[in-house]
């Protein structure tokens, strides 16, 4: 089984607007509401992908029963902590030239609820795939993620890693299945510019030489690389038209691992994934089977290094 584990998740709530105007009355064209948080979205594209997951994470308030609500009632199975605090609101702005994000820092979590939630990691077993994905929630230190790694690799859980934290590098001797950073985190991971996928697949052999089994390094429009011990894989996005970005990466991992999963082929995971990334950018939502179906041959891979 697949386990996803969203310690911070969110109500996403898109606006959509021509202009947008600081310091000035806005009137909104469209908005919604998404489910969110990393995990969760990684969990809504397996779903819509046909895989089963479970959704693990802190949810509370009338923003975590819309969560807990909203991805059950498709099928996705939860084992949710319920804290006392709201889930927070993060509001994601599309204007007619640019994406802007607003994200709040989440609930604080009792000490308590962070050990329920490491109590549930206990049934997972090796034959299952764990994935960590997205911030912590004030108050929640990094050594949460510390002892999850660690116990998923006592397990021999797979371990997939997607979190905006520099110290990302600390999990990486429980040699983890997959790291995902995008080209901002990997800079500031590994301590180095990263212009372009050359400096990319730099920044991402040292993530192996640490101790990641693969890297895939996303760079938005400009696809992404995948590098692992034996081979080095460029992908490029097809072509479309941007309508959110938001859960591209998510949907890169999901793409990934459900391929992965079914297939053990790193290459074909990597396509679909790059393909999955780039159907959500080109949706309103997240992406469904259709679309990165329909993008997957036309994600251009190109090998840099092995066959
Ligand atoms: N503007 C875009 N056009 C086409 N494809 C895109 C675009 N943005 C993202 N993608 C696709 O999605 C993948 C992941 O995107 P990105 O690097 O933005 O991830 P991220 O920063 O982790 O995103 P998020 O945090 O919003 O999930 C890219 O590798 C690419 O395949
Ligand atoms: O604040 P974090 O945890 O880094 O990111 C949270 C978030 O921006 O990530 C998802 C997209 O990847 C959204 O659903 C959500 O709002």
């Amino acid at each position: 089984m697949i386990y996803t584990c969203t310690l911070n998740p969110s109500v996403d709530y898109h606006i959509e607007t021509e202009n947008l105007s600081l310091g000035m009355l806005n009137r909104i064209e469209h908005t919604a509401f998404y489910p969110g948080g990393k995990g969760i979205n990684v969990s809504r594209v397996l779903h819509n992908l046909g895989m089963s997951s479970v959704a693990l994470g802190f949810i509370g308030g009338f923003t975590g029963d819309f969560i807990e609500e909203s991805i059950k009632k498709i099928g996705i199975r939860t084992n949710f902590v319920k804290q006392e605090q709201p889930t927070r609101i993060n509001v994601k702005i599309k204007t007619a030239n640019e994406e802007t994000e607003v994200n709040d820092q989440g609930a604080s979590i009792a000490e308590q609820h962070q050990a329920a939630l490491l109590q549930k990691l206990e049934q997972l077993t090796k034959k299952d795939y764990l994935v960590i994905s997205g911030s912590l929630p004030a108050s929640v230190s990094f050594s949460i993620y510390e002892k999850m790694a660690r116990r998923c690799s006592e397990k021999g859980v797979s371990l997939i890693v997607d979190i905006p934290h520099q110290a990302l590098k600390d999990l990486l001797i429980y040699e983890p299945l997959l790291v995902k950073p995008n080209q901002a985190e990997l800079s500031e991971i590994v301590g180095m510019d990263i212009h372009n996928k050359e400096d990319a697949v730099k920044g991402a052999k040292k993530l192996v030489q640490l101790g990641a089994q693969n890297v895939i390094v996303s760079m938005g429009k400009d696809g992404a690389v995948f590098v692992n011990e034996q081979i080095i894989l460029s992908g490029e996005t097809p072509r479309g038209t941007l309508k959110s970005s938001v859960g591209a990466g998510d949907s890169l991992v999901a793409g990934f691992l459900a391929s992965f999963v079914q297939k053990g082929n790193v290459k074909h995971a990597f396509q679909q994934g790059v393909a999955a990334g780039s159907a959500t950018a080109y949706s309103d939502d997240l992406c469904h089977k259709q679309e990165v179906f329909d993008l997957f041959t036309k994600v251009k891979i190109s090998h840099l290094k092995g066959e």
